[in-house]
């Protein structure tokens, strides 16, 4: 099934909520997460250290440099798990991506706060394919302040594919927050395009 659009005002959204088999999914879950190299970051706030509340890793084409919530990241070579998705999201997506920033959610407890992602290595309209596998969380965008829209949620499911392009992260913020059901983890990819054109 083609990715269909969603009608958000002032976003360019795309989904397919079974781009990947759920046996493939389920596959694919198993195997990122034994062969990532999943690390637990902190961010600087206030000056003070937080632990970030999931596990992330960064892979891609060597020059794909990020800074991301302050963090620099340097990205590790591809796997061919990776590079073989990143092709298949590329196509379904029509667009290049030379990076794919990985979370780990472990269980309802981990999560992601509000942002939009617009740093200036992303360009002025971020093309971001976002893959999810395993357990359903509820992604929510909101419009940035200043701006009256009604919010959405989302919820992903495994093997679900999310595109947000156009003027998507200048007008909308996104964040998966916390739950207290009990979940198994959720591995969201998101493919990426850094350092221009
Ligand atoms: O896990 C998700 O669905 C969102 C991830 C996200 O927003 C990001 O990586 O920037
Ligand atoms: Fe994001």
């Amino acid at each position: 099934m083609p990715l269909f659009p969603l009608t958000l005002p002032q976003a360019d959204l795309l989904f397919d909520p079974a781009f990947l088999p759920a046996a493939e999914a389920d596959a694919l879950l198993a195997q990122l997460t034994a062969e990532v190299a999943w690390e637990q970051r902190s961010i600087r706030l206030f000056g003070q250290e937080f632990p970030q509340p999931r596990l992330t890793a960064w892979y891609g084409d060597p020059e794909a440099r990020y800074t991301y919530s302050g963090l620099a990241w340097e990205p590790r070579p591809w796997t061919p798990a990776l590079l073989a998705l990143r092709q298949r999201v590329a196509a379904a997506c029509a667009a290049p991506f030379n990076s794919v920033l990985l979370n780990l959610y472990r269980d309802g407890r981990d999560s992601m706060g509000w942002h939009a992602d617009d740093e200036p290595e992303l360009g002025p309209k971020p093309v971001i394919a976002s893959l999810s596998l395993g357990a359903t969380r509820r992604f929510r965008l909101r419009p940035r302040p200043g701006l009256v829209l009604p919010s959405l949620s989302l919820d992903l499911g495994s093997g679900s594919l999310l595109l947000m392009r156009g003027s998507t992260q200048q007008h909308w913020q996104h964040a998966l927050p916390k739950t207290t059901q009990p979940l198994g983890p959720r591995l969201n990819l998101t493919f990426r395009w850094v350092g221009g054109k």
